[in-house]
Parts: C-alpha cells; sequence; structure tokens
C-alpha cells in the first residue's frame, strides 16, 4: 500500500491509498523536530486503534517545509524498508513540468494541485488552495503549472491582527450576519471574511480576464466551504485534492 504525506507548514496529513481509495489518513500538527521513530508510533497506534493491518510498501512526500523531508525520509526508509518520492526533487517526476521564470521554486503543494486538478477536470483551471496560505494556481490548457497568486491565509490574517494590535483578541473565522460589526470580534470577522470573499473573487475574474479564456475554478482546504457557502465563488470543492495529486504523480513515476 501507498503512504501519502502531505506536509503544511501547519499541519501534516498522512494518507493510506490501497489503489482505489484512501483506507484512512490522520491529521497531525507540522513539527521539524518530529523523529522519524516518533512517525512511526503514532502512525503505528493511529492504525491499530482503527483495526488497519496494511502493510505500506511505498511512500510519497510532498512538504512545503523542507526541514521536515529529512524525518520523513528515515520513517519510509528505516520502518518500511522503501525510498521514497519526495515532489519538487529532481527523481519525481511531474506528468506535466511547470513553467515559470528560471530558478523558481513552486510550492510542491501547488504542484500537487496542479496534477490533482488537470486529472480531474482537465487544464484551464484556477486551482485555489486553502492552507496557511491562500494559493491560486493556474493550469494551463495542457496541465502545466504556469504560475498564481500567493495571499495570506485567513487564519494567518486573524493571527496577525491579534498579534499586531494590543486590542484585538484572538478569534476564530464564522461567516458574520451582517457586514457592519456592532463589537470586536463581528468587526474582525466581517474584515476576514468579506474581505476574503472579495479577494478570492476580484483575483479569479483578474486571473480569467488576463488568459482571456474560460477557467474552471475548484477549491480545496478546510476553509473552502465557510466561502462557498456566502457566494458562489467555486465551480467545484474538493476536499481531498493534494492527496489525490499525490496518486496521479506517484502512479507517473511507477508508469
Ligand atoms: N470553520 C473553521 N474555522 C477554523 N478552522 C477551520 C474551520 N474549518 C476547517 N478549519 C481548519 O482548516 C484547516 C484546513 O486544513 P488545510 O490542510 O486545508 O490547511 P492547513 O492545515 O491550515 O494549512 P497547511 O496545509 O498550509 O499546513 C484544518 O486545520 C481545519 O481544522
Ligand atoms: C505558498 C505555500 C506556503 C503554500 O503552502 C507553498 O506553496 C510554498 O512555500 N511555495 C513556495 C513559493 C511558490 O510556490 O512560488
Ligand atoms: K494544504
Amino acid at each position: 500500500m501507498l503512504l501519502t504525506i502531505d506536509c503544511g507548514n501547519t499541519n501534516t496529513v498522512f494518507a493510506i491509498w490501497d489503489g482505489t481509495e484512501f483506507v484512512a489518513s490522520w491529521r497531525r500538527a507540522t513539527n521539524a523536530h518530529s523523529t522519524g521513530d516518533e512517525y512511526y508510533t503514532w502512525l503505528r497506534t493511529s492504525m491499530t486503534l482503527r483495526s488497519l493491518d496494511v502493510e505500506i510498501t511505498e511512500c510519497i512526500i510532498s512538504s512545503t517545509v523542507p526541514r521536515v523531508v529529512f524525518n520523513l525520509r528515515v520513517l519510509c526508509d528505516r520502518y518500511y524498508d522503501t525510498r521514497p518520492l519526495v515532489v519538487g526533487k529532481p527523481d519525481c517526476a511531474l506528468p506535466v513540468a511547470p513553467r515559470v521564470d528560471a530558478g523558481t521554486t513552486v510550492g510542491p503543494d501547488r504542484l500537487v494541485n496542479t496534477a490533482a486538478g488537470f486529472d480531474r477536470h482537465g487544464g484551464d483551471l484556477i486551482v485555489v488552495d486553502f492552507g496557511t496560505a491562500t494559493t491560486f494556481d493556474v493550469v494551463d490548457h495542457d496541465g502545466a503549472y504556469v504560475g498564481g497568486v500567493i495571499a495570506p491565509g485567513v487564519n494567518l490574517s486573524l493571527e496577525a491582527l491579534h498579534m499586531a494590535a494590543a486590542a484585538l483578541p484572538h478569534v476564530d473565522i464564522t461567516q458574520p450576519q451582517r457586514v457592519v460589526g456592532s463589537n470586536t470580534v463581528a468587526c474582525m470577522q466581517s474584515g476576514i471574511f468579506w474581505g476574503y470573499v472579495g479577494l478570492i473573487k476580484e483575483i479569479a475574474a483578474r486571473i480569467k480576464s488576463e488568459r482571456s479564456r474560460p477557467m474552471k475554478v475548484v477549491s480545496t482546504g478546510g476553509l473552502a466551504p465557510l466561502f462557498q457557502q456566502a457566494d458562489t465563488l467555486f465551480d467545484v470543492y474538493e476536499d481531498d485534492l493534494t492527496m489525490h495529486g499525490l496518486t496521479v504523480i506517484h502512479k507517473h513515476n511507477k508508469e
């Protein structure tokens, strides 16, 4: 079975792919100090808790945090006796090469989302991922990643307000009933929520107009449904997009 690992700046998701479907997935905080031994004991325990007895024979990793890769490699090598594919490394081929400025290192999560989006929907796509940052990945007609947009993530924006202003509390994102907040929390939630709705609309519209063609907007990440509630911002939402992309890239390298 294949172990897929999507390591973001905030969270790392581990999932097991049996060739047809994901049989389980687990999420933990990203921590560059976690060792291979720790990952293994945690995964073993997590599997036991679900009465899962599977043999992991292959592994693919996407990591936006380079330092974490070393310990994930140790996990694969020591405990599963396999050399992992690491997205973005020269020995991990992509279905279609990105077309960006020379010397640019595209985030592996964006390359994975591109491969996943193209596999499911074909080309001319905008993939919006609500992670630590909110990214827009532009996928050309042939499936190449050709660039995009990086905006501050929703939770990061809320945290920045709290950190920078003494009188602003820590708040969670939610859809406010009204735009005009009548207390501090409601004001902050309005700024981030409606500001984000505007950001998504404006950026998607400008990408479409800059490329002068219709493009499908695919969203992923836990917060996408919250924004979709307020307005029609995306054509489709897929919570498993990044994990799907890892299986697509793995398959491409095995063919
Ligand atoms: N209403 C909500 N308010 C706050 N957080 C939410 C809400 N709904 C989902 N989430 C959180 O959104 C996160 C979505 O995870 P996702 O993998 O998309 O990004 P991330 O883990 O925050 O970032 P990264 O992938 O960059 O590490 C999860 O941590 C989930 O708990
Ligand atoms: C933008 C993030 C942080 C989103 O996870 C990640 O994709 C990244 O670190 N990217 C590197 C820069 C780039 O993609 O152009
Ligand atoms: K993510």
